[in-house]
């Protein structure tokens, strides 16, 4: 089998005593989308921060695209198309969906802020943004604030904005947080797709969501991967019931 995209081996992270990371080991492989749950403190962020780079494991490797990026800060990682794609800092509040979209498709390009107006003149890029609105049902809203439109609409601008991104993996923290079950719905539909453009490691609380979308999914308690497998695996695993899906399963 090929390697795959994204690969940990025994990472570990301390902090004082606490374990947050304990020895964790997993793969996102082409086309899947790998959803990673646990309770909360579980040390889902701690892990995400270890994969774009802003958090360095105390020990373990980290591999991406056939490279040891265990060493690398974020923005070489990011040079790379290992972006923490969607992070809610990423939109700017001031700017329209249109400006946000194109600032994602410029910072693809290499190319600087300030040329943001010169861009604006730039068919090609446009166009892209254009394309990337439609994607994500903003069409209409691309003259608009971002400040001004509705919670889930600004999270699918953030999805516009990874697109546009082109990473060779997608790294989604908590997508459906703060969403109504129509917002969840809507965005497990946008996101369902993406597998095939890259692969996506999937941080989520909810499990309708996960359950619907994930090939994979790891659990993760006390910074421990204590379960790995599919959907039904997972939903019949006794141990996961018991630390953490509860009735959900
Ligand atoms: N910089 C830090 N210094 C000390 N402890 C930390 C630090 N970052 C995280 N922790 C601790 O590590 C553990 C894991 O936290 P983390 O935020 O990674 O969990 P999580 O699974 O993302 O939780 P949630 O689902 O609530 O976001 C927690 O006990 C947390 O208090």
């Amino acid at each position: 089998m090929d390697e795959p995209v994204l690969s940990l081996r025994e990472v570990s992270k301390t902090f004082g005593v606490l374990k947050a990371s304990d020895g964790v080991s997993l793969d996102l492989r082409a086309g899947e989308i790998h959803a990673l749950i646990g309770p909360n403190g579980a040390g889902k962020s701690t892990l995400i921060a270890q994969i774009a780079g802003s958090l360095r494991p105390d020990s373990g490797t980290i591999r991406f695209a056939g490279q040891d990026v265990t060493r690398l800060g974020p923005s070489a990682r990011a040079r790379r198309g290992l972006g923490r794609s969607f992070q809610i800092s990423q939109v700017i509040a001031g700017f329209t969906v249109r400006q946000n979209i194109l600032l994602a498709v410029q910072a693809r390009a290499g190319r600087a802020y300030a040329m943001l107006r010169r861009a604006a003149r730039d068919n090609d890029a446009m166009q892209q943004v254009t394309e990337y609105a439609q994607r994500v049902g903003l069409a209409e809203r691309l003259d608009v604030e971002a400040s001004d439109i509705a919670h889930g609409e600004r999270r699918r601008l953030e999805i516009a904005m990874a697109l546009a991104m082109r990473p060779k993996v997608f790294v989604l923290d908590e997508p459906m947080a703060g969403m109504g079950a129509e917002g969840v719905a809507v965005m497990t539909q946008l996101l369902d797709p993406l597998r095939h453009e890259a692969p996506i490691l999937l941080v989520e609380h909810d499990m309708q969501a996960v359950f619907a979308l994930a090939d994979r999914i790891s659990v993760l308690v006390y910074g421990r991967i204590i379960a790995s497998g599919s959907v039904a695996e997972i939903r019949n695993d006794p141990e996961v019931r018991r630390a953490y899906l509860g009735d959900e399963a």
